[in-house]
């Protein structure tokens, strides 16, 4: 008699964190900041990411990299089967893991991820102990940059990180706290800078509470069912058109695309469509000019990219630059190269025109 790999080494009541939060409020920082102090307890991690190509894993501090798994599906989609195919990858490694850290991406609704483990498999598997949500104490707003998403991370987390407070004034920080509390009673609020909190205070807390959302996963759980019979479609279908749909949409959001309903998805997910975010992906093999990409920045970084990320490579240098923009400032770090140099800059924003931004990156190149 054979078992297979999986029957013999799955993790069963796995403790899951998710770390949610609007695109640059400091969750892959948080994340980063989790796995130089977790100590003894090994922590695998899932990342989500907005865009072709995975900047944030590669940002992630140096651990065995068969601890990240990545999934650059849309894991905001209902009840979803490749968030499911991702964790059971983690839960059945071989070796040993004590926590999962799950980050999301920026323009992420966390409920249908948070149903996904209460009404799935992973319920048995899994045990979600909170949803942390980050928020950048210098930029958010009560407007929550017009974004469904934004509000909805905070509604359904179970502790706030009002993070950058270096940037961000006293009175505006409380203010800040003020309305998080109009959004979510009893929220429970931290303060950090570089999403320095003290770990205790935020794993193995078991602030999340199932019985909440018992109504909305039988509600789920039925929806889902009736899509499956009514489309005739396995579960695979769903999620790879679904995949396929996403960057189609990144592609030619600047035709009008952000209006698109994706027929596919559920009613939870469905009014998000990313906000009207769209990212826009550039790749090459080729060194940047530091004069041409300065330029490029000051002059022709189109005003409604909100996010910015990318590891860069420059003719006149020998490092690797850490590229980040978010909202107002940016910022270049360098580091040691551990691939062979290449360039890799993810941008995002609302209403790009993603030719223009390509055109004018392959301008800079040398
Ligand atoms: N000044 C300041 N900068 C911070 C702080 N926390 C994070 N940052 C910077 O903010 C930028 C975005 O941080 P990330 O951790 O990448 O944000 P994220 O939420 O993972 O971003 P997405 O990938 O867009 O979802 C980076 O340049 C960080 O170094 C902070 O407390 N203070």
């Amino acid at each position: 008699m054979t078992f297979s790999t999986a029957e013999l080494s799955i993790k069963r009541g796995m403790p899951v964190t998710i770390i949610t939060g609007f695109l640059g409020s400091g969750k892959t920082t948080l994340l980063n900041h989790i796995l130089s102090n977790n100590k003894d307890l090994k922590v695998a991690v899932l990342v989500n990411e907005f865009g072709d190509i995975n900047i944030d894993s590669q940002l992630l501090v140096s651990m065995e990299e068969d601890m990240v798994e990545l999934s650059n599906g849309c894991i905001c989609c209902t009840i979803n089967d490749g968030l499911v195919e991702a964790v059971y990858r983690i839960l059945e490694r071989d070796a040993r893991i004590d926590y999962m850290v799950i980050e999301t991406t920026g323009v992420a609704d966390p409920l249908p991820i948070l149903l996904t483990f209460l009404g799935t498999e992973l319920r048995d598997l899994t045990r979600l102990d909170s949803v942390i949500t980050m928020v950048d104490a210098e930029t958010f707003t009560s407007d929550h940059f017009e974004s469904e998403a934004a509000l909805k991370q905070i509604t359904y987390g179970d502790v706030t990180i009002l993070n950058k407070t270096d940037l961000a004034a006293p009175e505006q920080v409380e203010k800040l706290e003020d309305y998080v509390c109009t959004v979510k009673e009893n929220a429970r609020i931290l303060h950090s800078q570089q999403g320095q909190v003290p770990l205790p205070l935020i794993l193995d807390v078991g602030y999340n509470n199932p019985d909440a959302y018992a109504d909305l996963v039988q509600e789920e759980i039925e929806q889902t069912q009736h899509d499956h019979d009514h489309h005739h479609e396995p579960d695979h279908g769903h999620h790879h058109e679904h995949y396929h749909d996403e960057h189609h949409h990144d592609e030619h959001e600047h035709h009008g695309h952000e209006h698109h309903e994706h027929e596919h998805h559920h009613h939870h997910s469905s009014h998000l469509d990313n906000d009207g975010f769209v990212s826009v992906a550039f790749e090459s093999d080729r060194p940047f000019q530091i004069k041409k990409f300065e330029q490029f920045l000051q002059e022709k970084l189109p005003q409604n990219v909100f996010r910015a990320k990318g590891i860069l490579w420059f003719q006149e240098s020998e490092i690797c630059n850490i590229f980040q923009l978010s909202g107002p400032r940016f910022d270049l770090q360098g580091e040691e190269w551990h691939k062979a140099p290449r360039n890799q800059l993810v941008f995002i924003g609302r209403h790009l025109d993603a030719d223009e931004i390509r055109q004018n990156l392959t301008d800079c190149l040398a």
